[in-house]
């Protein structure tokens, strides 16, 4: 064994030191042409040429096989006709060769037939190990080490400057759209890689494999789908342990999309809120568009990071200056006044005229231009103001002094920079200075660096959860005693969530009125009554609830008065007993759920009263494992900040008590694969407490 095949062989197929092309061509407009054309141009390392007539193929002698190779390469790309590929990758791996980046299509995205293409290219990719990126891509580009495997530029093209962003992207399209745009957005691309059907490698494993390489500063992923959630969340976890922005654009989020992305690289999609919730508990950044996607790349490739969200805005118009001020607030940024002494410091290097401005944004008016070295000192003096974490200039000259003037501002400044410019400029690009063309991108790529800047606290990790097995085993012979019914009794939802530490009603279950009155004494208070009956969960449907009972001719008249409604409206119902319960107080109600979505998993939500389903668009989702800490941080993103702010909003024992039920309800899900469903509706606020007055549990027996 040599010492490259002892490389693991994602390095080898990402990181090659020699490469082979299956399907090389002599001939420039096929696929074949330009993608072998392209390895040549910058690879150290050997490239062999696969083409069963020619002997030579651009200048290089060919091989009529695989196997035929002079030695076991660490890359082999493939494009030759569908039908063939399954055939060759087999060959690559019998000969020793690490990874195979396959260009060809008609496979899962092309009907039944190019699906099992795919299968078999996945079983053999399983059965010898070698890694597979693709099908249907268009390659990669890994910059730093010379590897153009793709199609997506000419040779004509220059080649890009290696840089810290890198991009993975499932369409090879969006390839071509990134290389070009990237270089009008001053984008330093080291990495851009396809992933194409995700036959075996998807944008998951790729990103996991980056955010570890030194070069890569920023990982930007476009994604139809997530294959692998949970190498994602892995992703994520590692890329804020090493301060790493993660950026996210979706396709796929409506169901018109989901339909176009399954007939397009074979694609099954989640759902689009869940995955929001996941990047915003795991510090991804989502994209809403290309652009912004860009945007964010931008800001973040220089490296800077804000010590807080103050922006300083330099202008020499007065309405842009107003538009980057507005912008800045809706990004949730600040843009506070400059202290006295030093707007009296600007006004003496610059002497402003009466309708310019010292106070921030600073308004160097018209005049600006005139005046290059006056412009020169202010700017520097803004950049270094302690009372700015962040610059954002604005210039609608061309090239000369006073952009020279923000260029050195810039490199003065370890602050971050954005420039508001009416045009491209090579200038700011060769320097690096990010640049946007509208106040509101300018402001919403400061905002993402202040989150990146404001480090919190990692979420904990999934593996170093252990479950308490006596819990779990109370719990299992509770669900046993169902007689295999899904959904539990009210009484029986209860009993589990208490075992979680949810907060839960005084309440007792009996068979007879008698029991129902010595039960409400021992409650205490005004008790609801409520049948148990496994084939009433709407118990309200049917009368089979009472509310507000006080004292025993109450209970007793509300006992007979309900069990002979419900036989009335439901003879068919067996009563299993009637549970006597508390009233909970309200001030406020509550609804907190588990669901378990087919691509994350368990999800925890917590939102107003009402139906849980009904409000998801109001709640604050997180994913198990998190700790109360986590949801509290959580809640207080519900309705914008309302709910824990202001008189009518949530104490902050209300808070540390709603926090905790939302965390008891991530243990359970984590301990408790057969439920499958939980809501808690309402979780009643009042005077500092929080109780669930009513639980539905679901569970799948298997
Ligand atoms: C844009 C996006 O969204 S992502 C991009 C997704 N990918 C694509 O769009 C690619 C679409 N095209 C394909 O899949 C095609 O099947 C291709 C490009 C892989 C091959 O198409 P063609 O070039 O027409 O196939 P062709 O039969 O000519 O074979 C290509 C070359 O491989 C050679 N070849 C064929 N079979 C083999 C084999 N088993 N071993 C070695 N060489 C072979 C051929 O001789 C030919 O070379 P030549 O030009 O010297 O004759």
């Amino acid at each position: 064994m040599t010492a490259t095949t002892r490389r693991p062989a994602l390095d080898r197929l990402l990181s090659p030191r020699s490469i082979a092309m299956v399907g090389a061509s002599n001939s420039p407009t096929r696929i074949g042409g330009t993608v072998f054309a392209n390895l040549l141009r910058a690879f150290p390392g050997d490239v062999y040429p696969i083409n069963p007539k020619d002997e030579v193929v651009q200048n290089r002698p060919a091989f009529r096989t695989v196997s035929e190779l002079p030695e076991a390469v660490d890359m082999a790309v493939i494009a030759v006709p569908a039908p063939a590929v399954v055939g060759v990758v087999a060959e690559c791996a019998a000969r020793g060769i690490g990874g195979a980046t396959v260009i060809t299509s008609g496979f899962a995205e092309a009907g039944p037939e190019g699906r099992a293409l795919q299968d078999r290219l996945t079983e053999v990719s399983r059965e010898t190990g070698i890694r597979v990126v693709g099908p249907n891509c268009i390659g990669y580009m890994n910059a730093h080490e010379g590897v153009m495997a793709n199609f997506m530029m000419t040779v004509d093209q220059p080649l890009p400057q290696p840089g810290p962003v890198a991009l993975v992207s499932q369409s090879g399209g969006f390839g071509s759209y990134i290389t070009n745009k990237a270089v009008l957005a001053g984008l330093r691309l080291g990495w851009f890689v396809s992933t194409g059907n995700e036959a075996d490698v998807n944008v998951a494993n790729v990103l996991r494999h980056l955010v570890e390489r030194p070069e890569v500063g920023v990982l930007l992923s476009f994604v139809e789908t997530l294959r692998d959630p949970e190498v994602f969340v892995e992703t994520a976890c590692r890329a804020a342990e090493l301060d790493k922005p993660l950026v996210l654009l979706k396709a796929g989020r409506s169901e018109e999309a989901a339909r176009a992305a399954m007939s397009h690289t074979a694609s099954i999609v989640g759902s689009a809120q869940v995955l929001d919730a996941v990047c915003r508990q795991y510090g991804v950044f989502v994209a809403s568009t290309m652009e912004e996607l860009l945007d964010f790349g931008t800001i973040f490739q220089d490296g800077r990071r804000a010590r807080g969200n103050r922006v300083i805005v330099m202008t020499s118009s007065g309405g842009a200056g107003v538009l980057l001020a507005d912008e800045a607030g809706q990004a949730g940024l600040s843009v506070p006044e400059l202290p006295k002494e030093e707007q009296t410091a600007l006004a003496a290097d610059m002497p402003l005229p009466f309708y310019g401005s010292t106070v921030n944004p600073v308004d160097t008016t018209a005049q600006t231009t005139a005046m290059p070295d006056a412009y020169r000192k202010v700017l520097n003096r803004v950049a270094a103001s302690p009372s700015a974490d962040m610059v954002a200039a604005v210039t609608w000259a061309g090239p000369g002094p006073g952009n020279d003037a923000i260029v050195e501002m810039y490199q003065n400044t370890d602050k971050p920079v954005a420039i508001l410019s009416t045009a491209w400029s090579e200038q700011f690009q060769q320097a690096g200075v990010p640049t946007y063309t509208d106040p509101r991108r300018a402001m919403a790529a400061l905002a993402a660096l202040a989150r990146q800047s404001a480090r919190r606290p990692l979420p904990p990790d999934p593996a170093r959860f252990t479950a308490d097995a006596d819990r779990v085993r109370r719990v299992r012979e509770l669900i046993a005693g169902t007689g295999g019914e899904t959904t539990l009794l009210e009484s029986t939802g209860k009993s589990i969530l208490a075992m979680y530490g949810v907060p839960v009603t005084r309440e007792e279950l009996v068979t007879d009125v008698d029991g129902a009155v010595e039960a409400a004494e021992r409650v205490g208070g005004p008790v609801a009554i409520k049948v148990m009956s496994y084939q009433l969960p709407h118990k309200s449907d049917v009368g089979a609830i009472r509310l507000g009972l006080r004292g025993p001719d109450a209970v007793r008249a509300g006992y007979r008065e309900m069990l002979a409604e419900v036989a009335r409206r439901a003879p068919d119902a067996v009563v299993e007993g009637v549970l006597v319960q508390q009233m909970a107080p309200a001030r406020l109600e509550l609804t907190c759920g588990l669901q378990r979505d087919p691509v994350f998993g368990p999800m925890v939500a917590l939102g107003l009263g009402g139906v849980l389903v009904e409000v998801l668009s109001e709640a604050v989702l997180l994913r198990p494992p998190f700790d109360a800490d986590t949801a509290r941080a959580a809640l207080g993103e519900l309705l914008g900040g309302r709910l824990v702010t202001g008189r009518r909003g949530l104490s902050e024992a209300e808070q540390q008590a709603a926090a905790q039920v939302m965390a008891g309800l991530g243990v359970l899900a984590l301990e408790l694969d057969e439920v499958t469903e939980v809501d808690v509706n309402p979780l009643r606020v009042a005077d500092g407490v929080v109780l669930a007055a009513d639980a539905l549990i679901v569970v799948d027996h298997g």
